[in-house]
């Protein structure tokens, strides 16, 4: 990780804070997750834009030289912090007191625990196939993707009637999304751009109806509109990403 870098020389005039940066990428899904977390509790932060082909920059890869991979939160002192669901609940710790007083990490250890499973889940589960769906270069692929990220969203409706008590959100809250609503929030763009890419519903009222609804109370807080992107502009991401790495007939 990157080591500490910050210079302070004591007397003059009080410089303004320095900022905490986030290297990733404005449609990255992780990225969005970090950026969900760090806008519900009002933390300013500069998102530095990383390309991630054909190469990766010296600066990612030395802040994060274990996995390589966005988003990595930048501290003022230089020190880095990755994996999305690690910086959410850094983001927790660090900056604490929501708009309520409420926690995105739940008080309850038991509940804690199932917001972090639920997230280990999304993550190897439901998001590598969710992508593979628009990544696939056969139908029989796509077809598999598409019965996988079912099955995943109908665990997950499941989980949400367990976990939500009756609440807006996973957290079991109306006004204040837990690390599991933004752990699975972050998709959001990405199940919107797939209906309009391969026609699919995966999130439907007769199917998944609590999912649903939960999709839309999400989407609708002042943390998912500042950061989440236009379907639109995911969508032409994704047809840029098939037409850069997929080729028909090579699986
Ligand atoms: N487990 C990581 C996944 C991050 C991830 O897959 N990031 C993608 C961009 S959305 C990336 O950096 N891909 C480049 C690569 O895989 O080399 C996290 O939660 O932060």
């Amino acid at each position: 990780m990157a080591a500490r870098g910050r210079s302070d020389d004591g007397g003059g005039e009080a410089q303004p804070a320095p900022a905490v940066r986030l290297l990733g990428g404005r449609l990255s899904p992780f990225t969005l997750r970090a950026r969900l977390a760090l806008a519900l509790r009002g933390v300013e932060h500069e998102l530095v834009e990383e390309q991630l082909h054909p190469h990766k920059s010296d600066r990612l890869l030395a802040a994060n030289p274990v996995y390589k991979k966005i988003p990595v939160l930048l501290l003022p002192d230089g020190r880095a912090i990755c994996e999305s669901a690690v910086i959410v609940q850094y983001v927790d710790e660090a900056w604490p007191g929501g708009a309520d007083g409420v926690g995105i990490l739940p008080e309850d250890p038991y509940e804690r625990a199932m917001h972090r499973f639920w997230t280990v889940y999304v993550d190897d589960k439901f998001w590598p196939a969710l992508d593979a769906i628009s990544l696939a270069v056969t139908q029989e692929a796509r077809a598999r993707a598409t019965a996988e990220v079912l099955a995943a969203l109908k665990l997950l409706e499941e989980a949400f009637g367990a976990r939500s008590n009756g609440g807006a959100f996973f957290s079991g809250h109306d006004a204040s999304p837990g690390l599991f609503d933004i752990a699975l929030g972050c998709f959001l763009p990405a199940l919107w751009a797939c209906k309009q890419l391969n026609g699919l519903k995966l999130l439907d009222v007769a199917t998944t109806p609590l999912l649903c609804r939960w999709s839309e109370r999400f989407a609708a807080t002042a943390a998912a509109k500042a950061v989440l992107p236009e379907t639109e502009e995911v969508v032409a991401f994704t047809r840029f990403l098939q037409a850069t790495f997929c080729v028909a007939g090579s699986k």
